[in-house]
């Protein structure tokens, strides 16, 4: 048998609950992935990850504390073994205050021209303030309230739009009550896989005018929206709106330098952000929400770009 074809191979086992596994673990990864050296084997998060081969990276979203005691015990012996992503790096990414944090802490070369920040929010933890006046703070109705976990559960994603002091009535302690911002109705999910960035366009809330503004009441219920339009309307391909063709992207460097600097920040490889832009100042975004482990099936090139990041830690370049 020739050298060439003497191939090394590489072993990622992978820990995902079945839904995840469905979406993400598809033919068509593990052929791309078979054909760089690299066999995606499914792991047993029941049984001992160092009875389970070779390992030479392991991926998962599972979040039980058997799962994080097999882990931490396969980190003790492995060291050496990337595990993407630490379960300590995720935490953060469960609450919408800490996620967004990662933002507001920051130290990221202020370009000349995009600036980025998150909307103004408050968090209420007591059901009885949110019957008073004062709940918003110095917020402006209308405000989006948004369970304060964010945990990936459904109970998570459930949101409202409130437009005034009757519409808080719906609502239940803990949660986040953040400013809503006029964007365009078109949110950017940006996809990150190590140092691969891609960044696709999704239908969002539409803005309200003014004079909605006065004269709606109450409150309008929602949840994921950018995902329910990914999967229910028939433009999109690759997780993309296409009838929002000519909605412009925001630059490819900019987003590409804030990834890093959220990479580097929050210690993760596998996660992504969802940009809106100011409808009042074109060059402002900002950040509204961070997901570990997204629907990366929905990513443009997603065989390439995960193979690609497979291969890099693997390797054990460039991983954080
Ligand atoms: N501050 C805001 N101003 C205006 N619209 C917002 C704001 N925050 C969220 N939205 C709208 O609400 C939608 C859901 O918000 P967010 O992404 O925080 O929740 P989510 O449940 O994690 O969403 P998904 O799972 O779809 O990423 C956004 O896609 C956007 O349309
Ligand atoms: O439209 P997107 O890709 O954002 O929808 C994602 C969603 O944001 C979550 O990332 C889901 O992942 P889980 O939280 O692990 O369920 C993705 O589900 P998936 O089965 O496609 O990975 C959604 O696509």
């Amino acid at each position: 048998m020739s050298d060439s074809s003497i191939q090394e191979r590489y072993l990622v086992g992978y820990a995902l609950a079945a839904k995840k596994q469905h979406s993400f673990i598809q033919p068509s990864l593990i052929e791309h992935s078979r054909q760089r050296g690299i066999d995606l084997v499914k792991l047993d998060p029941t049984k001992s990850l160092l009875e389970q081969g070779k390992l030479d990276c392991i991926i998962h979203k599972l979040y039980d504390v058997y799962w994080k005691e097999n882990l931490h015990e396969f980190r003790q012996k492995c060291p050496g073994v990337p595990v993407i992503d630490l379960p300590e790096a995720i935490e953060r990414l469960h609450n919408r205050v800490s996620m967004l944090e990662v933002i507001t802490q920051l130290r990221f070369p202020v370009s000349d021209s995009e600036r980025f920040g998150v909307p103004e929010q408050v968090v209420v933890m007591d059901s009885s303030v949110l019957s008073g006046g004062g709940a918003l703070g110095e917020l402006k109705f209308p405000v989006i309230a948004k369970p304060l976990d964010a945990d990936g559960s459904a109970k998570s994603h459930k949101m409202f739009l409130i437009y005034d002091q009757e519409g808080m009535k719906i609502l239940k302690a803990p949660i986040v009550l953040q400013e809503f911002v006029n964007h365009g109705g078109v949110i950017f999910k940006v996809y990150v896989v190590g140092d691969h960035v891609k960044c696709v366009k999704r239908r969002s809330l539409p803005d309200i005018s003014e004079e909605k503004i006065g004269t709606s009441k109450g409150s309008l219920p929602f949840s994921q929206i950018s995902n329910l339009t990914a999967q229910e309307d028939k433009n999109i391909e690759y997780g993309e709106d296409r009838s929002l063709e000519k909605v412009e992207m925001p630059p490819l460097s900019f987003l590409t330098d804030l990834a890093k600097a959220m990479r580097e920040s929050m210690g993760l490889n596998l996660f992504n952000f969802d940009v809106i832009r100011d409808a009042k100042d074109a060059n402002r975004y900002l950040i509204i929400d961070i997901n570990y482990f997204p629907g990366y099936a929905k990513m443009p090139s997603y065989e390439p770009v995960l193979t690609e990041f497979f291969w890099d830690m693997v390797t054990k370049k460039n991983h954080v």
